[in-house]
């Protein structure tokens, strides 16, 4: 199974964004946290600013809305040319006519769930998303820490996803570190998105190489 690092702008200088991404060329995405101040007690970027970095690098780019609006402004992101956008289960009126728009679009289609929002609601139609976030801490804030919580249900959606004979990749993102990725990729998690791990190392890009290392080494056993 391919394992890919999507680095966080979040912790990066926000300031600098363009030169920010292009310190991690290795990265298989970059992951973009879009927050609106209601779906969560946090305020970041939105469209004008992804319009403009998407000048600036070729890293195809991954959004997670963390916004209450999800229907009116995922599909804004996928006609911007974002490569993956995601919404959250929690905020989407209609996932599923949301999902098809995003696909249509010409955007891979992803969904979010809060660490406390179950996935067997959503069994029936995951086979509408390329990829599941599983969040492994409460969405808001970087720097805090892997909830292990949320590994059984790591456990359970990979083996939802492996029913569907489909590729749909399982993506965590929160607190993912040298410490934390094995269990997450052990438990049958593909994608990682790494915010304070990246951007506080001392070499940002040796550590997406490490990261993907430990995951590859970690899904092995
Ligand atoms: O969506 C979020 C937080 O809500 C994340 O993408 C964080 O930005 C990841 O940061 P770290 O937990 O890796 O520091
Ligand atoms: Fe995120």
């Amino acid at each position: 199974m391919a394992m890919r690092i999507t680095p966080s702008i979040l912790n990066a200088d926000l300031a600098d964004i363009a030169n920010e991404v292009a310190r991690v060329p290795s990265s298989d995405m970059i992951h973009f946290d879009v927050m609106d101040n209601h779906f969560v007690p946090n305020l970041t970027l939105g469209l004008p600013v992804v319009e403009s970095l998407k000048k600036h690098t070729a890293t195809p780019i991954d959004v997670h809305l963390m916004i209450e609006d999800a229907d009116t402004w995922a599909p804004q992101y996928a006609e911007l040319g974002c490569e993956s956008v995601t919404f959250h289960a929690e905020a989407a009126k209609a996932p599923i006519r949301l999902a098809r728009e995003l696909r249509r679009l010409g955007s891979r289609a992803a969904m979010a769930l809060k660490p406390t929002t179950p996935i067997e609601p959503y069994a029936d139609i995951i086979t509408e998303f390329d990829m599941i976030l599983l969040m492994t801490v409460e969405p808001g804030f970087g720097g805090q820490s892997f909830l292990d919580s949320v590994l059984p249900k790591i456990r359970r959606t990979r083996e939802l996803v492996r029913k569907t004979g489909q590729e749909i990749w399982i993506q965590v993102d929160g607190g993912v570190s040298v410490d934390t990725i094995g269990r997450a990729a052990e438990a049958g998690a593909d994608v990682f998105v790494a915010g304070t791990a990246v951007y506080r190392a001392g070499d940002p890009d040796a550590m997406v190489n490490q990261l993907r290392d430990l995951a590859i080494t970690a899904c092995a056993h």
